[in-house]
């Protein structure tokens, strides 16, 4: 039997928008149950989710190896889907991985990362699914770079709402350009940002984690729980609140007793409804089990 796992993850961390991001200990499970003489994918999702080839997960493998023979197939996750924990990442990264064992052509991580960036449409997600852990990763004319860095001792406080905002959807509200002033803004918080993740700074981390000039604000309107969630961390002190990926669900990272502790008060919070999760960093990203 072979068992393929792909980690939730939650891009952007802020000002690292469409580069950095962080695999989640939340896990989708592809299993290969048997050949079959038509292509069948069993899932969690529900009616708007196909089962044959029109499955994300299927048509990923059949882009990378056209020739497949078919399979029954299996799909266990609690990653909901459009909230921004990357679940359209998880399926490519997932389907790659199946066409990489099936076909028998072994394609290097790196080599999955180009085309799972190709089909995703930007690196952030894709690469920590792959490699597990925090990601910086660029897609400049084709040309994709990824680094992984230390493995962040923190925990994510993860509120997932109810309502679903689709990436697709949630980019249409970012603008077509920056001013240069606020670019320059934007890409030094990032950069620090970077360095601060990289030397395990969070004192100076953390706050920038805050402090983006590239999408929250256009996309805040869409994500009323932001502003809520952030207000009620920082009375109890906490700072590190961030839109997960294109939203809506939102993050904050920390040590599990303070997120603990900002949990239990967000859930006395009427308008919350939504599902909450306390998570740690997934280290190992892809893998591939055969049984
Ligand atoms: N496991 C899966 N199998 C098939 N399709 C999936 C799966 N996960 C996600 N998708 C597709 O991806 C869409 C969500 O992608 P997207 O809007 O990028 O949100 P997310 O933030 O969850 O990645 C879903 O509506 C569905 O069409
Ligand atoms: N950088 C992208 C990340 C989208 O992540 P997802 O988990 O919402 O698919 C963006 O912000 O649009």
């Amino acid at each position: 039997m072979l068992t393929i796992s792909v980690p939730a993850t939650s891009a952007n961390l802020g000002p690292g928008f469409d580069s950095i991001g962080l695999a989640l200990d939340m896990q989708l499970t592809l299993q290969v149950l048997q050949p079959s003489d038509h292509w069948q994918i069993d899932h969690p999702f529900g009616d708007e989710v196909p089962t044959d080839e029109r499955n994300l997960i299927i048509k990923t493998a059949l882009t990378l190896a056209p020739d497949l023979k078919p399979q029954h197939l299996q799909v266990d996750s609690k990653i909901p889907l459009a909230r921004g924990l990357g679940s359209s990442s998880t399926a490519i990264v997932a389907g790659l991985a199946l066409a990489n064992e099936l076909s028998g052509q072994q394609r290097s991580l790196d080599e999955l990362l180009v085309v799972a960036t190709q089909l995703e449409g930007h690196p952030d997600n894709v690469a920590p699914a792959i490699f597990g852990g925090l990601v910086v990763s660029t897609a400049v004319e084709q040309q994709v770079h990824a680094v992984k860095l230390p493995l962040p001792s923190l925990f994510a406080s993860v509120y997932v709402p109810n309502e679903e905002l689709l990436t697709s959807v949630s980019r249409e509200a970012l603008p077509a350009n920056l001013p240069f002033k606020q670019a320059i803004a934007g890409s030094s918080v990032a950069n620090t940002l970077v360095a601060a993740l990289a030397t395990q700074n969070w004192e100076v981390a953390l706050p920038l984690l805050e402090a983006d000039q590239f999408h929250e604000q256009y996309r805040a309107k869409l994500v009323p729980a932001l502003a809520t969630i952030r207000k009620t961390a920082h009375q109890l002190g906490i700072v590190g609140t961030y839109l997960s990926g294109a939203g809506p669900t939102i993050v904050t990272l920390g040590d599990y007793g303070q997120l603990n502790e900002l949990q239990q008060k967000l859930q006395t919070n009427s308008t919350l409804t939504g599902q909450y999760h306390l998570l740690p960093v997934d280290a190992a990203g892809l893998k591939v089990q055969k049984s």
